[in-house]
């Protein structure tokens, strides 16, 4: 899946709440089809690198480019609210923490995963059915829950059917808050297999937000380690868990192999 050119360019980007800093001077560039993790402890930053890489939040200063599927680069801060919300709803997905968040709570399930495709411009009713269904059925829920409302599906269920949604339209990104966060371990256990698989088949790139370092060797290739806003270390998943060069790291490293 990996070309010889990043699909995402972020340089120098800071998020200052006032006088806090949310996030500062964060650079690296993302590949298709990799995974980056971004880990760090509560307040470190990830959240706010996050919403402002996917636009929900404007960064104070600095850039972020992204390759759109025409090959042109376009700077992510300067295009106009239609085409953020555009590329959103296409190219990109955003899997939050609690599934009430990036679901219709009362629209059905096949509703949830077919809205996206409407939104896109499938307009054959058969077709969506069809995706729906079969998208469900990826995720592990079964075609006789198609009419339910997510409302009546259990925590793991939600959370499954909000990354069926994301992933309907074939994005190219996405993101992910804590995306097994609110859940019972047996449940994250199965729903990060599950989420190795389909990023892996569908070779997609995600940037994806933990403070879970066990998520992280699982899903990333590569992870970038933050603490008070600012990125510590960066590298291969593998080397910084393995061998852990910042000393932040090597605490966070020991503490979590202490437990
Ligand atoms: N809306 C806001 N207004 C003011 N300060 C904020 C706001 N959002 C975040 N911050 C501050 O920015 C810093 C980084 O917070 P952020 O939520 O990005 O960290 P995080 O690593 O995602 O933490 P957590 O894992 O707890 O979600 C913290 O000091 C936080 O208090």
């Amino acid at each position: 899946m990996m070309t010889d050119e990043p699909l995402l360019r972020v340089s120098a980007l800071s998020k200052f709440y006032g006088s806090r800093i949310g996030c500062e001077d964060v650079s690296f560039e993302l590949w298709p089809g990799e995974v980056l993790a971004v880990v760090g402890e509560s307040g470190s930053g990830k959240t706010t690198l996050l919403n402002c890489l996917s636009t929900r939040l404007l960064p104070t200063s600095g850039t972020a480019s992204y390759r759109m599927r025409d090959e042109t680069w376009r700077d992510l801060y300067r295009m106009s609210e239609a085409e953020r919300r555009f590329l959103m709803r296409t190219d990109w997905g955003f899997v939050h923490q609690n599934p009430a968040d990036g679901l219709r709570m009362t629209v059905s399930a096949g509703a949830n995963v077919g809205e996206r495709l409407m939104a896109v411009g499938d307009r054959h009713y058969g077709n969506i059915r069809a995706s729906a269904v079969d998208w469900l059925g990826r995720v592990e829920i079964g075609e006789d829950r198609i009419d339910d409302e997510p409302r009546a599906f259990s925590g793991g269920m939600r959370q499954r059917l909000q990354i069926a949604r994301n992933l309907v339209t074939s994005p190219r990104l996405v993101f992910m808050d804590e995306p097994t966060g609110g859940l019972d371990v047996s449940v994250q256990a199965r729903l990060l297999d599950l989420l190795r698989g389909l990023v892996t088949d569908l070779g997609l790139a995600a940037i994806v937000v933990t403070h879970d370092l066990a998520v992280a060797r699982l899903l990333s290739q590569r992870m970038m380690v933050m603490k008070d806003g600012r990125v510590v270390e960066t590298g291969l998943t593998d080397r910084v868990l393995d061998d852990p060069r910042a000393p932040y790291t090597q605490l966070l490293v020991s503490s979590i192999l202490q437990v």
